[in-house]
């Protein structure tokens, strides 16, 4: 190419690149309709076009060039993108455009080929019965029944029985199941919490259910009960060897079998609400037991929280984002590791959502108050009851908007981006790139769904 005709190239560049900047919509379109590789040119000031009318506010110049397929994601020599540079100069509705509706990033999103995801935890094998809460007399007749099936909570750890399998030396945890029996006399103490958790979800009825008065069988009912006794006591009165109540939640409480590990996270989230609001946190007086353990009621009648419909009555969930980050480019995430993980674990980032927040906005914020990344386009992939002590973990998708990473030291100790076939060895293959979270968490089950969608 020669010199005459740079300049002359240069010379078309730069009146693209002032039509852009002074909102000139008919003559932008007009150039890019003669020579469609001006869309991406920086002039002299290493601005696009984007930039420039982004930096404007000229909306309708923004429209026109995201529709023929301008890169969004180029940065000046500040590393700005178009969309910092409209955040900065006050054009939100600039910002919005670029920050969300952008079909190049939607496209890196899986959208309808999302599928349902059972998570750990997720599996609810016992039908709630919510309505039968406040049925007084079928409550104390179901926990005299000799079927119902009732579970020991000792601060806030379920009695297990753990044996060792025989093959490959995994160690199987289960739930110790009580009947009435062995429990009756610790239904009466004072400081027994109890909690109704459901009926168990049966097909075909079996032998061991019992009959109403009409004939009609009914599935057995399954409680959960917190005790304060002595360990060493609660151990007699399991007819099982090897019990334990375990003391890492976050270690422990992920042996189960998928059946059982839902039941545990309904009791012990609600346990752990019992715990912790003992006392009514609008007056501070005592509070009662009501509803098969779903509702605790003032004492004080003149409190304000027993007029009318009051959430501090009922079992609390905090609800918790957890997000991958992908790369503008499509083939990097962004995971970081905590002070407090294990040496070499990456996970998704995640952080609670705030009072007033939406999801999508909780994702973005997280993201940029943690690793300084801005993201996009945000997709919801699927949840994960996470009863430590009751997180509801909310697995999102997310487009990177800009790439560059400072951490907030005081939560992250390092966020990388990692390109997608390290993951996948490492998640996958068993190759030791990096460790990655438990197997049951929501942060593993989010990195594979979506790691894999374009592999
Ligand atoms: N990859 C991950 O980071 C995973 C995180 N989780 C869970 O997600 C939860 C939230 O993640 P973080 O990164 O810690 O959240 P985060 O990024 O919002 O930071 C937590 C800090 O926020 C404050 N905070 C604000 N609201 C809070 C609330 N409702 N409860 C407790 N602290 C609150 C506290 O100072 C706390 O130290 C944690 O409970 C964690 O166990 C679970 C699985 C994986
Ligand atoms: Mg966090
Ligand atoms: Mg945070
Ligand atoms: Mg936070
Ligand atoms: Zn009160």
């Amino acid at each position: 190419m020669t010199s005459l005709h740079l300049s002359a190239k240069q010379e078309m560049v730069e009146r693209f690149l002032d039509a852009a900047a002074r909102g000139d919509l008919t003559q932008v379109s007009t150039l890019l309709s003669n020579a469609a590789s001006l869309i991406n040119e920086t002039g002299y000031s290493g601005w696009t076009a984007l930039m420039l009318a982004a930096r404007n506010g000229h909306y309708h110049v923004v429209e026109a060039l995201l529709s023929h397929g301008c890169d969004k994601f180029s940065v000046n020599s500040s590393s700005h993108t178009a969309f910092d540079i409209a955040k900065f100069w006050g054009h939100r509705h600039i910002s919005d455009l670029l920050g969300r509706t952008d079909n190049s990033c939607q496209r890196v999103l899986p959208g309808f080929d999302l599928n349902q995801h059972e998570n750990y935890f997720n599996r609810e094998t016992l039908d709630r019965l919510a309505v039968k809460r406040t049925d007084k007399v079928w409550l104390e007749a179901k926990q005299s029944n000799p079927d119902t099936v009732y579970l020991l909570f000792s601060n806030l750890s379920p009695m297990v029985n753990s044996s060792q399998e025989d093959d490959n030396a995994r160690v199987e945890t289960k739930l110790c199941r009580f009947r009435y029996e062995a429990v009756k006399e610790l239904l009466q103490k004072p400081a027994t919490v109890l909690i109704f958790l459901g009926v168990e979800k049966r097909k075909k009825p079996s032998s061991s259910s019992s009959k109403t008065e009409e004939g009609v069988q009914e599935p057995p009912a399954w409680f959960a009960i917190s005790t304060n006794e002595d360990p060493a006591a609660l151990f007699k009165l399991c007819r099982e060897k090897n019990c334990s109540f375990p003391k890492l939640p976050n270690r422990d409480l992920l042996k189960f079998s998928e059946e059982e590990a839902g039941v545990v996270a309904q009791a012990r989230s609600t346990l752990a609400w019992h715990d912790r609001y003992s006392f009514c946190p609008t007056c501070g007086s005592s509070t009662k037991l009501e509803e098969g353990g779903y509702k605790r009621s003032c004492l004080n009648s003149d409190c304000r929280s027993l007029k009318g419909v009051h959430s501090t009555c009922y079992p609390q969930v905090c609800p918790v984002v957890i997000m991958l980050v992908i790369h503008p480019d499509g083939n990097q995430c962004l995971l970081g590791r905590k002070k407090i993980f294990p040496a070499g674990m990456f996970s998704c980032l995640a952080g609670f959502i705030e009072p007033g927040e939406a999801i999508e906005e909780a994702v973005r914020r997280e993201v940029e108050e943690e690793s300084s990344v801005k993201v996009g386009p945000v997709q919801y992939v699927s949840c994960q009851p996470w009863p430590m002590p009751s997180n509801l973990m909310i697995g999102c998708m997310a487009v990177a908007i800009s790439t560059d990473i400072k951490v907030d030291e005081n939560e992250i100790e390092e966020a990388r981006w990692f390109p997608r076939q390290q993951v996948i060895d490492s998640l996958c293959r068993g190759a030791t790139v990096f460790l990655n979270p438990s197997r049951m968490a929501d942060a593993q089950q989010t990195i594979k769904d979506n790691l894999y969608v374009s592999v």
